[in-house]
């Protein structure tokens, strides 16, 4: 929802995301607009949270190759164990650790990596204590630690194009990346680079700039990718969460109701504080 599309709607009020993440919206149009901007915060968290551990083993066990060799008809035990790893001991990095970040370090405790976060706040000592997880304030302090980073940011101005050749190449060699955020915190070109190189061993997540990715994006094409089309916030139980949020969000609507705080991301001119 561009600027331009935003102010040919004359009776325009309102714009639901049935799901998270409205980087779609222009969200300093709308808070100029007078517009409300609301997602179903938490909808598909969980849904996330688990398909980035699920692509964190897919990379780490070099799993997809050995699939596509049954599917080929080969057998080569050595063409996979070559780059198959454990999880275990390995260090893991989440760049922005909200609600989806949260989830995917609790998940990753039984695991007994060492885990990092970098993001705006940190977290208050006992859940953090909890969690297990080390705060790193300075990004590029924390990516030559990592042997797995994982994005978990919105899509904002300070975060497009986060990732470009010059912070890759900050990354440890043969790190694996993981990203269910949004694809324009990378640059797509500079990440089919790297995997081209090897810098990046492994990058595995269901977003792209544009979507849908068209045929001959260089992401469909790149050495060790796991890709896939935008899924992993899209279960079953994620699409009746969302869409009962929806529904609830437009009976409040229509009955002059204010939505759940954390709903809001554009309200009476303001933009949430994580899309700040
Ligand atoms: N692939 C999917 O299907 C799918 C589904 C849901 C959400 N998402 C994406 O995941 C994002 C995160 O979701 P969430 O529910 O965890 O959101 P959230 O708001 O709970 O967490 C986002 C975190 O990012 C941090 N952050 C923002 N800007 C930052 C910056 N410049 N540097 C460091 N940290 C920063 C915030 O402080 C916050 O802790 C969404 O905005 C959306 O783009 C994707």
């Amino acid at each position: 929802m561009s600027r331009q599309k935003g102010s040919k709607g004359q009776n325009l009020q309102l714009l639901l995301t049935a799901g998270i993440g409205s980087d779609h919206v222009d969200l300093n149009a709308a808070a100029a607009a007078g517009l409300t901007v609301a997602e179903v915060t938490g909808s598909n968290v969980v849904s996330v949270a688990e398909d980035e551990l699920m692509r964190i083993l897919i990379l780490v066990r070099n799993f997809l190759p050995g699939h596509h060799q049954v599917i080929s008809g080969e057998w080569n035990v050595a063409g996979i164990a070559h780059r198959a790893y454990d999880l275990e001991g390995k260090t893991v990095g989440t760049v922005g650790c909200g609600r989806i970040g949260k989830l995917l370090l609790q998940r990753l405790k039984p695991f007994n990596c060492n885990t990092l976060y970098h993001d705006r706040i940190k977290m208050d000592p006992e859940l953090e204590n909890q969690i297990g997880a080390k705060f790193e304030e300075d990004l590029d302090a924390m990516l030559p630690k990592c042997d797995i980073i994982v994005i978990n940011t919105p899509l904002t101005d300070k975060t497009r194009g986060l990732f470009d050749k010059d912070r890759i190449a900050k990354c440890k060699k043969g790190v694996l990346i993981v990203n269910n955020a949004r694809g324009a915190i990378m640059e797509t070109q500079a990440v089919a680079d790297a995997c081209s190189s090897g810098h990046i061993a492994g990058y595995s997540g269901d977003v792209w700039n544009p979507q849908p990715a068209p045929k001959d994006h260089p992401w469909r094409y790149m050495p060790n990718q796991a890709m896939t089309p935008h899924i992993s916030g899209t279960t079953i139980d994620a699409q009746l969460r969302y869409a009962a949020g929806v529904k609830d969000m437009l009976e409040r609507y229509f009955k002059g109701e204010d939505f759940p705080a954390q709903n809001y991301i554009v309200k009476e001119g303001q933009l949430a504080s994580q899309y700040r």
